[in-house]
């Protein structure tokens, strides 16, 4: 079973994520109690815009070197993996599991570099800013801000799609020593292969599709999309908004060519889960809200798409 978890559910101070994650772990222990295999994969928008831009002004200030994104990532993926360990190992001791390894794996994945999306950015990353404030950074720094879901303007990245995780492979090997794991943070950390190796690139890649390339190379039965919402919808945030309960990947389009969903942050999710429920018959997907993660794999909330 992967799991991904919401960057934008986890906080925007370490004190905030800690809580946050210690929520999150809540919700993922009686999965694995109920005796399923985990990779759990994590977002990092606001974490991995936090970091690039506090060396942005540590750079400004002349106190840090400027760090590209691959390498805010990889940060990232280390900052939010630290405390996802530390609360999936507590809650597990406290439900009386003192045997379950909890280990993040730090994890590339692999793009193209020709990817077109290197040419229109389109991942939010870092804060929330109102339109003036964002129109403003536009004009002084050159970068891209775009309106985000009714929730503010945010900074916007490239985000390739994953060809292939570089791990998976020690993933398996992971997964069959029963461990939990964290992998795929923030979607992985960027690479394209040259003549001398792998390198990173400046992009974000959305973590929704990275955990559904894992879910298909690591062969899970179930792909968990956790957010801030019970239920995708349709008319969303309007007064005949309804919740959907369960949709095929043909549904799904049907509502894609509506707009149902907003780019960069429903849309990826549905797309993330058509893709999984096509890979292979049997195979289901579920975009939930954390808190009710057990009671979606009872069929009891979410929204399961399925073929
Ligand atoms: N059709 C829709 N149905 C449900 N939620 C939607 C829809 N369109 C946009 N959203 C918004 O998308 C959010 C999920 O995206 P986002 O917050 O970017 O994800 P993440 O949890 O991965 O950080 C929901 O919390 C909701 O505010
Ligand atoms: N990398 C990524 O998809 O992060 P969010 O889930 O925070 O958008």
């Amino acid at each position: 079973m992967v799991i991904a978890l919401g960057g934008n559910a986890l906080g925007n101070t370490p004190e905030e994520q800690m809580e946050r994650v210690r929520e999150a772990a809540k919700a993922i222990v009686p999965l694995i109690m109920a005796g399923n295999d985990i990779i759990v994969c994590h977002g990092n928008g606001p974490q991995v815009g936090m970091i690039n831009l506090a060396f942005e002004k540590g750079y400004e200030g002349g106190y840090t070197p400027l760090m590209p994104l691959a390498e805010c990532t990889a940060m990232s993926q280390g900052y939010i993996g630290y405390h996802l360990q530390q609360a999936i190992d507590a809650e597990l001791v406290a439900n009386g599991n003192d045997n379950t390894p909890v280990i993040t794996m730090l994890t590339q994945v692999i793009v193209d570099k020709d990817d077109p999306a290197f040419e229109n950015p389109t991942k939010p990353i870092g804060g929330f800013y109102d339109e003036e404030t964002a129109k403003k950074l536009m004009a002084e720094t050159g970068c891209k801000y775009v309106e985000d879901s009714g929730r503010g303007w945010r900074r916007v990245v490239a985000s390739p799609k994953p060809v292939s995780i570089y791990e998976y492979m020690t993933l398996d090997t992971l997964i069959s020593a029963r461990e939990v794991i964290i992998a795929g943070g923030g979607g992985g950390i960027p690479v394209i292969k040259t003549d001398t190796g792998y390198h990173g690139v400046a992009a974000v890649v959305d973590k929704d599709f990275a955990a559904e390339k894992l879910a298909e190379l690591v062969h899970a039965d179930y792909l968990f999309i956790l957010t801030a919402v019970d239920r995708v919808a349709v008319n969303f945030g309007k007064p005949d908004q309804q919740d959907i309960l369960r949709m095929t990947p043909d549904e799904a389009d049907a509502y894609i060519a509506q707009n149902q969903f907003a780019p960069g942050s429903m849309l990826p999710k549905v797309q993330a889960a058509c893709e999984f429920a096509k890979s292979r018959e049997g195979r289901k997907a579920i975009i939930g809200s954390l808190e009710k993660a057990p009671l979606a794999l009872e069929g009891k909330s979410g929204t399961l798409i399925e073929l």
